[in-house]
């Protein structure tokens, strides 16, 4: 059973062959812990989470490596701290825990290693070390750069890019210990107040790069299949990662995956921007995680794409449906998910027409029941919908009787008066926020309908 993935570095969707199909290996660049991940990070996790469950579905859950690592060493970290009054180590643990947490609620299966930098400062030393012996790096003042002129014809291939026009296009201003405007840091020196180790160029500190490139080496061996993160990473970081990692002469990662930007208006949203809003606070008004997952499903992931309050709601309507349905599977006996499910995964991810297959396969075990309802639950979960974790939300029922009183009193009321405005003005309200309006001899009943929508009952 074939996957095809766009691999950034040929520009092209491949057939993925695993260098070992008994461990199939992928790295992701995790977050740098000094805030509440915001919703564009959820993105690359969900991306990635599907092709975890997907490359365990096809090889086998016992033959699937995933590491996705913490940055929690990094410059930002320390101006937090500073800014905070709290120390670094607290922030790092506090940020790290709520990361895992805010993740777990998105329904993402835990990577089987999440190595942090600061547990790997020994093997970037290594790393740096091999790359001044082999001539790819140099010592000036207390830092240690790679030199991209030693690797010319590398440097650039992944983003299509090439030394020259990064030299033209670069606004930054270059240190003057640079030997050429774009090497850049691989150990630069800390001062007594900074997080420092000893190192053989004194007390200092990792550049980001080198952590990816150390922690791939040491947890998936020198070649490994997949590497992923948001396409915001592809330079310099990705780049970075190539140069250091390919010049010490490991083959580094095979299929380069990148998804495309979650945006307010037009930009990324992102920590430094400020332009953004937390998982933690779509939980905290009631968002399930569940429909926040299937919401970043709906867009192809090397698509951009915005968070909005229209596509929330037809989701959670959709999972309300779905989850009831799912809830009379027995699933004693499960069965493969539907090959239409796999095939669209199969082709690059394609979540969108997943969904769509599975919005058939719901409307058909609607009618028919039996098998085709555990056939349902089980494709879904390929894409970590209709999980177990991710079940009970949907069970909160909306509570409409204060309403229903009230209706069934004007009704009362206008029996006597026979002035039925106010009982029609009420019904048509409840129509309006999606309720539907069943009024019998024996009373009123409110049925919250797909487009129900509670902030509109406010003036009800
Ligand atoms: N708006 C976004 N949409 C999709 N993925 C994103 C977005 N912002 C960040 N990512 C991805 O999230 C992961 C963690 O990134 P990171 O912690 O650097 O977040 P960030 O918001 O970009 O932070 P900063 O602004 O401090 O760089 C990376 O894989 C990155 O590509
Ligand atoms: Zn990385």
């Amino acid at each position: 059973m074939t996957i095809r993935l766009t691999n950034t570095a040929t520009r092209k969707k491949e057939e993925f062959v695993p260098l070992d199909p008994k461990n199939v290996r992928m790295y992701v660049c995790g977050p740098t812990v000094y805030d509440r991940a915001h919703i564009g990070n959820a993105r690359p996790v969900i991306v990635f989470d599907v092709l975890f469950r997907l490359l365990r579905h096809v090889y086998g859950a016992d033959h699937v490596t995933y590491v996705r690592n913490f940055t929690d060493v990094d410059d930002k970290i320390n101006a937090r701290a500073a800014d905070s009054g709290r120390s670094i180590g607290e922030i790092t643990a506090e940020t790290t825990q709520w990361y895992l947490d805010d993740m777990a609620a998105i329904g993402a299966l835990e990577p089987t290693h999440m190595p942090r930098a600061t547990a790997y400062i020994a093997e970037m030393i290594a790393m740096i070390e091999d790359l001044i012996a082999k001539g790819h790096a140099y010592e000036a003042e207390g830092h240690v750069l790679f030199a991209v002129d030693s690797w010319k014809d590398g440097y650039g291939k992944l983003s299509g890019r090439s030394v020259d026009d990064m030299i033209a296009g670069a606004r930054v201003e270059v240190a003057p210990y640079k030997r050429n405007p774009m090497d850049f840091v691989m150990w630069k020196p800390s001062s007594d107040d900074l997080p420092g180790w000893d190192s053989p160029w004194g007390r200092g500190r990792p550049g980001w790069h080198i952590e990816c490139s150390a922690m791939a080496y040491d947890l998936l061996g020198e070649s490994f299949d997949i590497h992923g993160g948001g396409n915001d990473l592809l330079f310099p970081h990705h780049e970075n990662e190539i140069a250091q990692s390919k010049c010490a002469g490991h083959g580094f990662a095979r299929y380069w995956l990148h998804n495309e930007m979650l945006q307010v208006e037009g930009k990324k949203m992102s920590k430094s921007l400020g332009n953004f809003f937390t998982i933690r606070d779509l939980l905290d008004q009631g968002v399930p995680g569940e429909v926040i997952r299937f919401v970043f499903l709906s867009t192809h992931y090397r698509k951009p794409m915005d968070w909005t309050e229209k596509k929330r709601k037809e989701a959670e309507a959709t999972l309300r449906k779905w989850r009831d349905l799912a809830a009379r599977a027995d699933l004693l006996d499960p069965p493969k998910p539907v090959p239409t499910v796999v095939d669209a995964l199969r082709d690059d991810l394609n979540t969108p027409k997943a969904l769509t297959e599975l919005h058939r396969l719901a409307a058909e075990a609607s009618d028919k029941a039996g098998p085709h309802l555990d056939l349902f639950v089980v494709s879904a979960r390929l894409l970590g919908l209709l999980t177990e974790q991710l079940a009970g939300w949907h069970e909160t029922k909306i509570d409409l009787s204060d309403y229903a009183n009230r209706l069934s009193q004007l009704r009362a009321d206008a029996m006597a008066t026979k002035d039925f405005s106010a009982v029609d003005a009420m019904k048509a309200a409840l129509s309006d926020a999606g309720v539907e309006v069943r009024m019998s001899k024996t009373g009123v009943e409110l049925v919250p309908g797909s487009s129900f929508d509670a902030t509109k009952l406010e003036g009800v």
